[in-house]
């Protein structure tokens, strides 16, 4: 943004304009109240001046001094009764900005964070897309100061219209006086606005860090290493030395702030001394009545502080109008890089999702995630996705969902390209369980019920995911049930563990009750009972016609899966039953990777034993007939 004294002059209409829309929108009464509030006030301040000429001719008019005295008592009287409307139409003016000022705020956060949520996930992790987030975070507040500032300024510009009038009708050159006094605190406020802004924009990177380091300072999950690492001290230093250097950025501006005001002060004092001075050879020469120079004097001294009360709020809109612009670029940045809300409808769950050479590369990494990868769900079918770390398994199921759209290739449903596709029904048909899956700081019921927020009330429904997921023994430790707080930190919050949170996932992923569940790593933390207990139940919506994508290391609970895809460095390299890739003349990765983990863990033991009889069974000497084969 070009920040030259006339160029803001220039935004000025623009600025104005673009506040006045955004408190229209926020509140049409209370900016009709404010205005109507302030043209009165215009008034009264011209009508206050022209009664205070009328005293003062009244009182330098010849004659005794009672006589004069009482000759200026009506006019005295108008003077005070424009005076107490005046302040009268200030009380409500102020009163309507306090109303407006908040709704103002809420509206610019609300249409920034409106976009915002419908972000491509692509997107949301990029950097650049958060520095905009972060910059714009200023303009939610700036908003509302954009009106406090702007209704400032229409207040110091009417009261100077008024006593421009006056002066005007008084003698014209007192006029261009009134602006020189100004002039040089307007080049001051201008320059410590633009110092103020530059300073943000570089250091915003800086309060970014340190926000996060000041959150990870006081968090619950931080907590433990913080400790036990020692950790604590480290990062406290690393926070106070970026406070350290904060604040001293925060002096330099004082320390150039306070000469720009030095020397701003010293120009103004000498124009208010020239103006004095052109006053008093006016009146001296004849050129002015000694009442209409007593009023000129009052007017000058009222004009002044209205003058210099408009550069104040000049300075300050201009400050936050610049802030106010990243709002906006944040909100088209956000716009710009949403999910399209148009594209074919998709009223019923697909038959068949096709993957074709599709190849995924993730903004600001070389390497591909998934490359030329070509692979088929079909409707009903349990498929799973194993591979080692960093195969792709996530990446594919996030294409699946929708997530992600390739950068090569196609993902379609019933042979439609996905991008055509309207993209919320394909969010609607779907239910996830992420590997890092969101802990909601909120109730047990939000954060089952939060795949289905419409339902929250629906207490059977609950229960019947809370059974499913066997996450009643869940509910049952919880002191207010379904109305337990699961965050540790606020009144009556509790913590969960790993395994009950996954009960919790799991539950909320039955509660959404789509056509497609994608589970991730859904069982890495439960106990072995629970995890051969998680899979039978996930496994059982297959019969449901419901299509299962379950990524996971644990290649025995992938037995029953209907096709095993298996992933390496992003590319599928080999798929089929379990069968099929166990068998001897059959693919190998899969069979090496089956046979390592029973080794490691001896897996193979656990072959068809019901998972309440697994805890008993892991005291008793290997019996299993297949224990010799692979272990
Ligand atoms: N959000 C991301 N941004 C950038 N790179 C990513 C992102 N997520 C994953 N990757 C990278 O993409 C590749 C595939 O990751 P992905 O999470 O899909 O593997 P995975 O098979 O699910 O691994 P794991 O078994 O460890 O969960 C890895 O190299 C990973 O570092």
């Amino acid at each position: 943004m070009n920040a030259s004294f006339l160029s803001i002059l220039r935004q000025i209409p623009t600025l104005f304009r673009h506040t006045v829309s955004l408190a229209w929108h926020a509140d049409p009464w209370a900016l009709v109240v404010v205005a109507v509030a302030q043209l009165g006030q215009a008034a009264a301040t011209a009508f206050g001046l022209l009664a205070t000429n009328r005293v003062l001719v009244s009182l330098f008019a010849a004659g005794p001094t009672a006589d004069r005295v009482r000759e200026a008592l009506p006019s005295l009287l108008w003077v005070a009764a424009a005076s107490a409307f005046a302040a009268t139409l200030r009380a409500v003016s102020f009163a309507a900005t306090g109303r407006l000022g908040p709704k103002v705020e809420r509206l610019a956060g609300l249409s920034m964070m409106e976009q915002v949520i419908r972000v491509e996930m692509e997107h949301i992790e990029r950097s650049d897309f958060h520095a905009a987030l972060d910059s714009g975070q200023h303009g939610q507040t700036a908003a509302r100061r954009l009106i406090e500032h702007t209704l400032g300024i229409v207040e110091a510009l009417m009261a100077l219209i008024a006593v421009s009038g006056v002066l005007a009708v008084l003698h014209p050159v007192l006029l261009p006086l009134l602006v020189a006094v100004v002039v040089p605190k307007a080049w001051g406020t201008v320059r410590a606005a633009r110092r103020t802004y530059e300073s943000v924009q570089i250091w915003l990177e800086h309060v970014r860090q340190q926000g996060a380091l000041r959150r990870l300072l006081i968090s619950q999950r931080a907590a433990p290493e913080l400790r036990v690492h020692g950790a604590g001290p480290f990062l406290l230093d690393q926070f106070d030395q970026m406070a350290a250097q904060a604040a001293d950025e925060q002096t330099r501006l004082a320390h150039l702030e306070a000469r720009t005001e030095l020397a701003t002060s010293a120009l103004s004092g000498l124009t208010a001394g020239a103006t004095y001075a052109v006053l008093g050879w006016l009146l001296t020469h004849g050129q002015l009545p000694l009442a209409a120079g007593a009023t000129a004097a009052l007017a000058l001294t009222s004009g002044t502080a209205g003058l210099r009360r408009m550069v104040t709020h000049i300075h300050h809109l201009y400050e936050q109008s610049l802030f106010m612009n990243d709002l906006i670029r944040a909100r088209e940045e956000a716009r710009r890089r949403a999910i399209p809300a148009t594209g074919a409808p998709v009223p019923e769950p697909p038959e068949v999702i096709a993957f074709d050479r599709v190849t995924f590369r993730y903004p600001e990494r070389a390497a591909p995630a998934l490359d030329d990868v070509s692979l088929t769900i079909r409707k009903g079918q349990v498929v799973a996705l194993v591979g080692a770390n960093g195969s792709g398994k996530t990446t594919l199921s996030k294409l699946l969902a929708g997530l992600y759209l390739p950068t090569s290739g196609t993902v379609s449903w019933d042979g439609t390209d996905l991008r055509a596709l309207r993209r919320d029904d394909v969010f609607a048909h779907v239910a996830l369980v992420l590997q890092n899956f969101k802990q909601w700081p909120f109730t047990a019921r939000a954060n089952v019920a939060i795949s289905r927020p419409d339902a929250i009330h629906d207490t059977a429904r609950l229960d019947a995911a809370a059974a499913y997921a066997d996450a009643h023994s869940v509910l049952a430790d919880l002191p207010h049930g379904w109305d337990t707080l699961c965050e540790k930190g606020y009144e009556g919050g509790v913590d969960l563990s790993g395994g009950q949170w996954q009960r919790v996932a799991l539950a909320r992923a039955y509660f959404r009750d789509a056509d497609i569940l994608i589970c991730d790593e859904p069982t890495s933390s439960m106990d072995p009972a629970a995890e051969i207990d998680a899979f039978h139940k996930i496994r059982a919506l297959a019969s449901k016609d419901q299509t299962i994508v379950l990524v996971t290391h644990r290649l025995h609970s992938v037995k029953e899966a209907d096709v095993i895809y298996v992933l390496d460095e992003g590319r599928l390299v080999e798929h089929g039953d379990f069968a099929t890739l166990m068998s001897a003349d059959g693919p190998q990765v899969f069979r090496r990777l089956f046979e390592l983990q029973s080794h490691q863990y001896r897996t193979d033991t656990l072959d068809g034993v019901p998972a309440q009889r697994i805890r008993s069974r892991d005291a008793m000497p290997d019996q299993s007939p297949a224990a010799g084969t692979t272990g």
